[in-house]
């Protein structure tokens, strides 16, 4: 199994990190088996699996549910849980708390939040407490009501180093790697020189250390709204849709079950015909 360690060296190495999201049983096993170095159960789940419109709906409960099923489809991979929506935000007691549910109970490696100096303290005393901590900046999902909607982040000096400012805080505070969301590709490119810690790009260009993706946007998988910053390489709702009409058709038209789907008896353990008394 990867660890922390792993992931340092592989950035040292200049070997990229490849983190794939996956939300349940089988869509890990695909990943192991694609050797993905790192899976993150995102609360994303709630857009691409539950149907809400954003991650704000999404709980600590809902993050255990799907970690548990990923865990048991990909045993030896290193797996990142996201905190949800506040549930890092409340006393420290509360914070550690929830870390520590999706930590024992659903047996995630370790724990994402979103947010810079905000949460710098966070992250240190979670890292204290040996929950290893992975950083969230860019476009941060759960401020989407607070932001007013998606959009790219760090277009302006300011904000480029306020962003840079926020990423070293969370190296300083002990965060392991951390994810850097819609932003320009050349202010990416300077937070990986920047940091000792890797810098998983999503929307940030090919300089980054490693890139992420959502695991529905990459398979074609769902009708939801995909970003621009996403490249699809397959089409699994094309696939899946076609079976369900085929099914849809043989069941009317009888050719589905077949006698290969069926099972038969021996002609003579065959009652006869019921209706009238059978004595
Ligand atoms: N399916 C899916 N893929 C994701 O990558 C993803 C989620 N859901 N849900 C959680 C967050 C939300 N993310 C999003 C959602 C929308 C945009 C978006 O609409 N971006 C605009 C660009 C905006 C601009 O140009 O300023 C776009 O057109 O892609 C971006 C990231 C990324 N994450
Ligand atoms: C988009 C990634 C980085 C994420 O946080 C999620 O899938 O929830
Ligand atoms: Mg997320």
């Amino acid at each position: 199994m990867k660890t922390v360690k792993s992931f340092a060296k592989m950035k040292q190495n200049k070997e990229k990190i490849v983190m794939m999201t996956a939300y349940d049983y089988p869509s890990a096993v695909l990943c192991e088996e694609a050797v993905i170095d790192m899976i993150l159960v995102g609360d994303s789940l709630g857009m691409v699996v539950l149907g809400y419109d954003t991650t704000i709906p999404v709980t600590v409960e809902d993050m255990i549910h799907h970690t548990k099923a990923v865990r048991r489809g990909a045993a030896r991979t290193f797996i990142v849980t996201d905190m949800p929506y506040m549930s890092y935000h409340g006393s420290l007691d509360r914070t550690l708390e929830n870390a520590r549910r999706i930590m024992q109970e659903s047996g995630a490696s370790a724990v994402k939040l979103e947010g810079g100096s905000s949460v710098a303290d966070t992250v240190f005393r979670l890292t204290k407490a040996g929950v290893p901590v992975c950083g969230h900046l860019g476009l941060t999902p759960q401020s989407v009501g607070v932001e007013g909607g998606y959009k790219v982040h760090g277009k302006l000096k300011g904000e480029a180093e306020e962003l840079l400012a926020d990423a070293i805080a969370l190296q300083e505070a002990g965060a392991f790697a951390i994810v850097l969301e819609c932003v320009p590709r050349q202010l990416a490119q300077i937070a990986s020189e920047t940091l000792s810690i890797p810098v998983i790009g999503i929307g940030a260009g090919a300089e980054a250390d490693g890139q992420v993706l959502v695991f529905h946007d990459t398979v074609g998988y769902g009708n939801h709204h995909v970003p621009k910053f996403v490249k699809t390489y397959g089409n699994a709702s094309a696939v899946i849709s076609e079976a369900l009409k085929s099914y849809r058709d043989e069941v009317k038209n009888g050719q589905f079950p077949g006698i290969e789907q069926s099972f038969t008896m021996n002609e003579e353990e065959i009652p006869s015909l019921y209706g009238g008394k059978q004595q």
